[in-house]
């Protein structure tokens, strides 16, 4: 089945200047390859600062200014150019942004999920969408500032969905809502992917990734360093890169263990592998290998030089 979104080796950096006139690049994304097919919810898992929002920014082609993005990017097999995704921006593709900021706040709830809209029966979708998540009709009246975080969220959502997209990327949609919302809300993202869009989930909670996910996307500072099957989570010994298996080992019903040590921020990146610091299998080699490609292994993609099951 063609894909309804492909990113071929897409790279970020950003442009920052450093005491007067000195210039240096800082990359935030290197070598990011990914697919989503109709149908499929694809989750990125990774830590704070891993590039996930960047991501989510990167393929809608709204990242800042002094950003530079390079690779490709197929939108239902024909590359996806500034204008093209202009066009398809809130219609098509949406997005769930991460941080509630996004909504006017000068705008009221109701034209806020209306959007540009012009059909006659924009208003009632719209309505159909708050109620949805839980939101009376009153809330159409309300300003952003009048919401509470939960609230704000479910308006968020509401407005990516109403105009049946055909690519969800949502960006850590259910932080501020309790279980049964949050729940309430993977499953409706969930729904939508057997209608046939493709959802790309964005968050840091794996177990959380897990309930709805069809294929998992490990992100580590800036660069996937697996892509398995949410039903390789089910062993460790199915899990490829040393990290997935920590982050596996991190999850509270398999123990809780914390992942010593701390993700590089990326402008203090060196040469080698990112997680050869925290890793419990890195060699001299790990240290000094410089762009580890990301390669199929055993039905998934691992970027490791050293992949191996556990014994
Ligand atoms: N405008 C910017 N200028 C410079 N660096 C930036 C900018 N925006 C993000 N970064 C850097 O890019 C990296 C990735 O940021 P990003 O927001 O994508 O992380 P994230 O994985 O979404 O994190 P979180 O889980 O906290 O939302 C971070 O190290 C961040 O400091
Ligand atoms: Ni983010």
């Amino acid at each position: 089945m063609q894909p309804i979104l492909e990113i071929e080796h897409m790279s970020i950096h950003f442009t920052q200047y450093a005491k007067g006139t000195r210039r240096r690049e800082l990359p935030v994304i290197k070598d990011l390859s990914l697919q989503i097919a109709p149908g499929q919810v694809v989750a990125v898992v990774g830590a704070s600062g891993s590039g996930k929002s960047l991501l989510a920014h990167g393929i809608l082609h709204i990242l800042p200014r002094n950003s530079h993005m390079e690779g490709r990017i197929l939108y239902d097999g024909s590359e996806l150019t500034d204008k093209r995704a202009a066009k398809l921006r809130g219609r098509e593709i949406v997005l769930v942004p991460q941080g509630v900021t996004y909504l006017d706040p000068l705008m009221k709830v109701g034209d806020q999920v209306r959007g540009e809209d012009a059909a006659p029966d924009a208003a009632q979708r719209a309505r159909k969408a708050l109620t949805r998540y839980g939101l009376a009709p009153e809330t159409e009246e309300l300003y952003p500032f009048e919401l509470s975080g939960g609230m704000a969220r479910r308006v968020l959502i509401a407005t990516a969905v109403t105009h049946e997209p055909r690519l969800i990327i949502a960006d850590e949609p259910t932080p501020g809502l309790d279980a049964k919302a949050a729940a309430r809300i993977l499953g409706h993202f969930r729904e939508l992917a057997e209608g046939g869009a493709g959802v790309l989930l964005i968050t840091h909670d794996l177990e959380l990734a897990l309930t709805i996910a069809d294929q998992v996307a490990v992100f580590y500072a800036g660069q996937t360093i697996e892509v398995a099957s949410a039903a390789d989570f089910a062993d460790p010994a199915n899990l490829r890169h040393p990290f997935t298996r920590a982050l596996w080992r991190a999850m509270p019903e398999h123990g809780f263990q914390p992942i010593e040590g701390a993700q590089p921020y990326p402008g203090t990146l060196a040469a080698g592998c990112p997680f050869a610091g925290q890793c419990d299998r890195s060699t001299p080699q790990c240290r000094e290998a410089a762009d580890l490609p990301l390669r199929s292994w055993q039905g998934g993609m691992v970027r490791c030089l050293n992949p191996r099951r556990e014994e």
